[in-house]
């Protein structure tokens, strides 16, 4: 499959799609702060440090919170690969390993396939290195969207500081309202 022309390149940091997103934003204090860059291959690479506001267990990531990171890196691999506005249909993870506080997971995403709508991606989660034991993986099936998606159904004044503040960085990348 062939990422978009205009797709991010290998080496490529990503940038915080949302600075109020639970899974990237900087201004999200317990949120997970996730930063993602593409490698070789398409294959999107993320980091995620569990911290204490993301236990579940005592000493141990919240599963939910280990679905949420991939759901971000996942969405952050449609959406940067592809450049094309896409939400989660449908999200399935696997936990093979405990997720201890401290330990940072390191995502390597992919797409699978794009049928129509229906853009399919899968990743795996390894502690604390790129070639450390598989702790999760996921599937995700992301369902693309029109931006009226975003203002029909969302707040329409954040969109609009959203929109603004974009337009400010001098690396904007894409636009909400192209
Ligand atoms: C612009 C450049 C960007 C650049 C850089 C951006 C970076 C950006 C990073 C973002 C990173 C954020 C990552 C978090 C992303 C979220 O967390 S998104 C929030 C969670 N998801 C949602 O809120 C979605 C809620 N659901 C919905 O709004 C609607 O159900 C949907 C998904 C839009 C689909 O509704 P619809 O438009 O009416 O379409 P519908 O005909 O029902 O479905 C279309 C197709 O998908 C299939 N489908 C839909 N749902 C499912 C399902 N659950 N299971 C199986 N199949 C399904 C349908 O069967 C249908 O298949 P076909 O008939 O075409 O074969």
């Amino acid at each position: 499959m062939e990422p978009h022309p205009d797709a991010p390149g290998p080496g490529s940091k990503l940038p915080q799609h949302y600075e109020q997103c639970f899974g990237c934003g900087d201004e999200v204090d317990a949120g997970l702060h996730i930063r993602s860059a593409v490698g070789d291959g398409m294959v999107v690479h993320s980091t995620f440090t569990v911290t204490e506001a993301h236990q579940g267990a005592p000493g141990l990531a919240h599963g939910g919170l280990l679905a949420c990171a991939f759901d971000e890196a996942l969405g952050s691999t449609v959406g940067n690969l592809l450049r094309r506005p896409a939400v989660t249909g449908k999200l399935e993870t696997d936990f093979r390993r405990p997720v201890p506080v401290g330990s940072t997971l390191h995502i390597a995403a992919k797409l699978d396939g794009v049928a129509g709508r229906k853009i399919y991606a899968s990743a795996e989660g390894r502690l604390d290195a790129d070639d450390g034991p598989v702790a999760v993986r996921a599937r995700g099936l992301f369902v693309s969207v029109d931006f009226t998606h975003f203002t029909t159904h969302g707040d329409v004044n954040a969109l609009e500081k959203f929109r603004a503040a974009r337009k400010a960085r001098p690396e904007k990348d894409w636009d909400i309202n192209p």
